[in-house]
């Protein structure tokens, strides 16, 4: 049996050639009309020499023997994405969706609540150089666990372990702490165009305190017990030990492509106009980033 990686950018390649390195059958689920061929890919590991491999990539609406689908595309692509493949995937197949961000996760087991999903997120790095070269630039963490109740008996998919995913029982927690992390990071350094580091000089703390204070009382209302020191505890962490990093969101404005911030800032905005909390801090970088 395969397993399906519905996204093929940096890191549905990285998570490909670490799939194929460790001797699973693995196929790249691309747009539906593209045609089915064998492309060779490269990986720059993060130690040792480049990887190369000839990976095969099929259309999504192509029914395949698939056991597992990770889903790699960008936030506010998944349900696209989704749709032409779950038009004939057996509802046994699990389905494990990685994006950044919160919402189409819980509209996905909506949309499609029949099927058992599966939801986690990665801290890696991983850079694409063009479409078929992918550079892994920081190992990170990788945590998984059950998004629909019909999942919560079962074992984590064997491929996820193998690819170091750590089994979380409560992987809302996991992304929403993550998401508090993109909420603190991505959208001032894509609205002033700096590294993650940058966010260490005092002339940000007291932004970032507001934006903490926010997102605790939203978190608070929607039932996680964040409080605002460790949701900037987080984030001040995560900025120093990625220094260097432009984050994604900085690097999607800065090619021109769309940004996840309807996943991230527009997600707690959604949360906290339902529970009657004011954001102003965030809602002020939705409107500066937006469009
Ligand atoms: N890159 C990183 O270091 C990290 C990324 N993440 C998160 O992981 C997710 C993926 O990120 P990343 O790999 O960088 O994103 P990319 O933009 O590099 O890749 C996304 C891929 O999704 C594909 N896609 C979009 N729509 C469809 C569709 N309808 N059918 C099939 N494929 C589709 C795109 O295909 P096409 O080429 O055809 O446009 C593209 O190859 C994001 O949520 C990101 O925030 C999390 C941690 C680290
Ligand atoms: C953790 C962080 C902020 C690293 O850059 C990230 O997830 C992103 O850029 O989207």
């Amino acid at each position: 049996m395969t397993v399906g990686v519905l996204g093929a950018g940096a890191l549905g390649q990285l998570l490909a050639h670490q799939l194929a390195a460790a001797d699973l059958s693995v196929t790249l689920l691309r747009r539906p009309g593209t045609t089915d061929r064998q492309i060779s890919h490269t990986l720059h590991p993060l130690n040792g020499p480049e990887q190369r491999r000839s990976l095969t990539h099929v259309a999504s609406d192509t029914p395949l023997p698939l056991s597992l689908v990770l889903v790699l595309t960008k936030a506010q692509d998944c349900l696209n994405a989704l749709a032409p493949l779950l038009s004939w995937l057996p509802e046994s197949v699990p389905v494990v969706l990685l994006h950044n961000g919160l919402g189409p996760q819980q509209a996905a087991a909506e949309r499609w609540p029949e099927r058992p999903w599966w939801a986690g997120s990665l801290s890696d790095g991983a850079l694409a150089l063009n479409p078929h070269t992918v550079r892994h630039t920081g190992q990170g963490t990788r945590r998984a666990g059950p998004l629909s109740v019909s999942v919560q008996a079962m074992a984590m998919p064997a491929p996820l372990a193998q690819l170091g995913f750590e089994y979380d029982a409560e992987v809302m927690t996991a992304l929403w702490q993550k998401l508090t992390v993109n909420l603190l990071i991505n959208p001032l350094t894509a609205r002033d165009r700096v590294t993650n580091g940058t966010l260490l000089h005092r002339d940000y703390l007291a932004t970032l305190r507001q934006l903490a204070d926010e997102a605790a009382a939203v978190g608070q209302a929607s039932g996680h017990a964040d409080s605002p020191a460790a949701i900037l505890d987080r984030a001040l962490s995560v900025a120093s030990a990625t220094a260097n990093n432009r984050s994604s969101m900085l690097q999607d404005i800065e090619a021109g492509r769309p940004t996840e911030l309807d996943a991230i800032t527009g997600y707690l905005l959604q949360q906290a106009r339902r529970y009657g909390l004011p954001c102003p801090g965030h809602q002020a970088l939705y409107q500066q980033l937006q469009g």
